[in-house]
């Protein structure tokens, strides 16, 4: 399979006063199209640095990241706003949608700006949120409000989906779905999944499962059992 995601000796170092923090420190991964990868670790490993990096939300101090075929470490302001606009679908713990937007609304607001994007309300009848186009977050659960967000990432037509912890605000059986929807989207559109969580219980359901520990890769492990949600139990 064709690379899609390469990192190349990345460091990133954030300065506090006169303290520099090594939050990563040599990180080198590949990731391939169409792959459900999984990035775990402990707290303050440097698993949402590496996912901001990916996403051009943040900027490497040293090294190399590809997307695709381009470098986006060499990107200015102005291409990586373009990147993350068009290129990336974000989904995080809590949902961050606008509040003043209902469903639909908080969907099309998104793929404005993309050229390629899709039906906004065909994904949400794919996330199964055809009947609560018309509602605004609050009167959302966490899962439904999980599912917008996720159809708002889906919908740009992005080239990969990164998702932060996407369960961490939802119980058991809403999380188990919201990774199952993850799944399916993968296996439908092919689009490269990176999540990023602590729990290691959700490995199995990766195609690769990149281990993070103090700002350095500790393994990468390809799966080649890989499992449904529905048969993972943690
Ligand atoms: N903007 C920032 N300024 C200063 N330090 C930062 C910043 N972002 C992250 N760090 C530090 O970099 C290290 C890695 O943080 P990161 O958020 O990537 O870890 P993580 O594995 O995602 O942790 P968690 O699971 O708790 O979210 C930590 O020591 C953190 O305090």
């Amino acid at each position: 399979m064709k690379t899609l995601i390469e990192f190349k000796k990345v460091t990133k170092e954030y300065k506090i006063g006169e303290v520099p923090i090594k939050a990563l420190n040599g990180v080198d991964f590949s990731i391939a199209e169409g792959e459900f990868v999984v990035i775990l670790g402990a707290s303050g490993a440097g698993k949402s640095t590496i996912l901001n990096l990916l996403g051009g939300m943040d900027t490497a101090t040293s090294g190399q990241v590809f997307v695709g075929d381009q470098e986006i470490t060499r990107f200015n302001e102005k291409k990586l706003t373009q990147f993350r606009g068009e290129k990336v679908g974000f989904v995080f713990q809590f949902y961050n949608l606008i509040p003043n937007l209902n469903a639909l609304e908080n969907v099309e607001f998104a793929t404005e700006v993309c050229k390629n994007h899709l039906d906004a309300k065909e994904i949400l009848h794919k996330v199964g949120l055809q009947n609560r186009l018309k509602n605004f977050p609050s009167q959302l659960s966490g899962g439904e409000q999980q599912r917008v967000a996720i159809a708002r990432a889906v919908a740009k037509n992005p080239l990969l989906l990164l998702c932060d912890e996407p369960t961490g605000a939802l119980d058991y059986v809403t999380g188990k779905s919201v990774l199952k929807l993850l799944q399916d989207l993968n296996k439908e559109t092919k689009k490269c999944v990176v999540l990023v969580t602590h729990n290691s219980a959700i490995a199995p359901m990766a195609d690769k499962i990149i281990k993070v520990k103090s700002g350095m890769i500790e393994s990468v492990t390809i799966n080649h059992e890989k499992q449904s949600v529905e048969g993972i139990e943690w």
